[in-house]
């Protein structure tokens, strides 16, 4: 059995990765060997430099400096931060981040390079934001940019860097920004209602100010009308990411990686295609159920090459035994599973 390397550091990473985010969790774990630590830390570094930006108790010069700090810190051990909001969720993260940045130092120095680089970049944006508003929908893309395009961009570097995926996917930037624009701005469409009542500001003001003259009418029933076509406006503006979306997925090699990138773009296909024109909306955080979301990216989006088709039936068998019964056995189908992969 290949010796296995897990520190009490990994460990603790690995549940922090479940607490965070479980069905997520559960995607990053099937990726190959050699990537399944590093997007572990990484999504670990990233949801550590997202509580800062969260965290609304911070004073704002010296949440700026943090942020555009951020990345520094993955180079101190034993470094944590507990300047938390008492109601930040992920507080204990940064409590406990001298284990994140324990492990970082543990992977190899290519990718720690990429997972710093991006940290930086994305500090830098989050801390300008953090004093300028979203005017226009030009604004919308950088921010989105920001806190998810360089995300994406940063895991197609670190695919190359694996050996997992040939040279050419890290040079399509624009695909991987458009993966993650696709991701965030679906977030940011389904949460207004949530976001609105918790005084966050993320639909651009241009684009509101058209149908509404106050933020707080959007969720305003006497103005559902208006807010509905202000939702269908964003939504088109998020759809038209899709062929990108589509044009990157269909580059993938890795079976592993295909799987980790499709289920969540899959589930944000879904999410948009129940908030299109749903006044629902408005009023409440609505949700998609996980099958139904492969069903959609099958029928809807009914992609011409075979391949990426069968890719698809292969998932959502995958997805259906994951929330089978016993987690074991589904786990083994599902390696099973893509041995047809080829
Ligand atoms: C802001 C975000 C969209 C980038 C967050 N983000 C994602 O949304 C996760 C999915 C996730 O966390 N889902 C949660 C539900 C939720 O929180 O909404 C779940 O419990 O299923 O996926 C993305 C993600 C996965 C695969 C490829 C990507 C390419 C570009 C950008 C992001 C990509 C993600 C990958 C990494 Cl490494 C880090 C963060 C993310």
């Amino acid at each position: 059995i290949q010796k296995l390397k897990c520190s009490s550091e990994l460990i603790r990473c690995y549940q922090y990765l479940e607490q965070t985010s479980r069905s997520f969790a559960a995607v990053i774990q099937e990726l190959h060997p050699e990537l399944k630590d590093v997007i572990c830390i990484y999504y670990l570094v990233l949801r550590g430099l997202d509580t800062v930006e969260d965290d609304m108790t911070l004073e704002i010069k010296y949440k700026k400096e943090v942020l555009e700090t951020f990345y520094e810190k993955l180079y101190i051990r034993g470094w944590s931060f507990a300047d938390s909001g008492p109601n930040e969720e992920d507080a204990p993260l940064l409590i406990e981040f001298d284990v994140v940045i324990t492990e970082f130092l543990n992977l190899k120095k290519e990718y720690q390079d990429v997972i710093a680089k991006i940290t930086r970049e994305m500090g830098m944006g989050m801390s300008k934001y953090t004093t300028k508003k979203v005017n226009t929908v030009e604004d919308w893309n950088e921010y989105c940019h920001y806190v998810a395009g360089l995300v994406g961009i940063g895991l197609s570097q670190l695919f190359v860097a694996s050996g997992l995926e040939p040279s050419g996917i890290e040079k399509l930037e624009a695909l991987s920004n458009s993966m993650g624009l696709f991701l965030q701005k679906t977030n940011i469409i389904r949460d207004v209602f949530e976001d609105v009542i918790d005084d966050r500001r993320f639909w651009p003001i241009e684009v509101w100010s058209k149908h509404v003259n106050l933020v707080g009418d959007l969720i305003n029933d006497k103005y559902l009308t208006q807010g509905v076509n202000c939702l269908n406006e964003l939504c088109l503006n998020a759809i038209e990411h899709i062929p990108d979306v589509l044009d990157y997925l269909s580059q993938i090699h890795d079976r592993t990686i295909f799987s980790f990138c499709a289920i969540p773009q899959t589930m944000a296909i879904a999410t948009i295609t129940l908030c299109l024109n749903n006044p629902k909306v408005m009023s409440e955080n609505v949700k998609i159920r996980k099958t139904e979301a492969i069903r959609v990216m099958k029928q809807k989006i009914a992609p011409t090459d075979a391949v990426f088709l069968k890719k698809l039936d292969i998932l959502e068998k995958n997805v259906q035994l994951k929330t089978g019964p016993s987690m074991a056995n589904s786990k083994y189908e599902y390696v099973r599973g893509f041995e047809t992969f080829e």
